[in-house]
């Protein structure tokens, strides 16, 4: 359970550009709910996920995790509970390095979930059955420097990655942003299926209304630092799309 209580975040605080960027947000994310966030431009999405993660601290306000205080903990510190992946599908992984030894960092970085390192062959084996399992046909590409592949490619293994140590929530920061549409449709397949085969927390900013509408079991919309629409699983299913499209006329 993520519960973030009355978080605040000013930037330039005083001067003449100063921005509230989160201005006193309280909302309860309970185990294994997928959270979909939309909003305008600079409405504050990326901050509050930055203030998840721990890349930037509240002025005002507490983030608990699983009971534990985490408001003044940095990114690496709250790397055992959460993982992120970002717009930039260079950003997740090593180009110049083999997928395998991409795994392999991740392995050693995390001791990630499932993969025992000691034995060569037998980590090849379990890598490639865990890359099977996006059904992209990786697994026979493992020796092939991770900058060979497409940019839906790397999104995927990134997600595979992070997901495969032992963090409970995952933070997808407008993931298929970069992506062409078929590849975009591919990572957001794979993300929705790793979230659930691996019970995670998980927390989506798009601007694809689309994707807003087809996943997640909850909705929420920002607007200047506060969150103006929260939408539960119930009556999730229940929006049209163009309800969605209706928020932002
Ligand atoms: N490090 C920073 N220093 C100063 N201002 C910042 C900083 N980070 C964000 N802001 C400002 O805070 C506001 C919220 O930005 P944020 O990136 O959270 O919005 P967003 O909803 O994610 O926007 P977008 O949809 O464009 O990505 C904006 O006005 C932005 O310029």
């Amino acid at each position: 359970m993520i519960v973030i209580n009355d978080v605040h975040k000013i930037f330039n605080r005083g001067k003449a550009n100063q921005v509230n960027a989160v201005n006193g947000i309280s909302i309860d994310i309970v185990d294994s709910e997928f959270l979909v966030i939309v909003g305008s431009n600079g409405s504050g999405k990326t901050t509050l996920l930055n203030l998840l993660a721990g890349s930037v601290f509240p002025d005002q306000g507490s983030i608990i995790i699983d009971g534990n205080d985490v408001s003044k903990l940095h990114d690496y510190q709250r790397s055992q509970w959460i993982a992120r992946v970002f717009q930039n599908p260079m950003s997740g992984t090593a180009s110049d390095l083999s997928i395998l030894d991409n795994f392999r960092l991740a392995a050693i970085r995390t001791r990630a979930k499932g993969l025992s390192i000691g034995i060569n062959d037998h980590f090849k084996q379990q890598v490639k059955e865990k890359i099977a399992t996006l059904g992209m046909g990786l697994e026979n590409k493992i020796e092939q420097p991770m900058g060979t592949l497409s940019g839906g490619q790397r999104q995927a293994l990134t997600l595979l990655m992070s997901v495969m140590d032992s963090c409970k929530v995952l933070l997808l920061d407008e993931p298929t942003a970069a992506l062409d549409p078929r590849s975009a449709d591919v990572v957001m397949r794979t993300a929705d299926k790793l979230i659930t085969d691996f019970k995670l927390t998980a927390i989506l900013i798009t601007h694809n209304l689309k994707d807003a509408y087809n996943y997640g079991s909850r909705i929420i919309q920002m607007g200047e630092g506060l969150v103006t629409k929260d939408l539960d699983k119930k009556q999730k299913a229940d929006l049209k799309q163009n309800d969605l499209f209706d928020w932002f006329s």
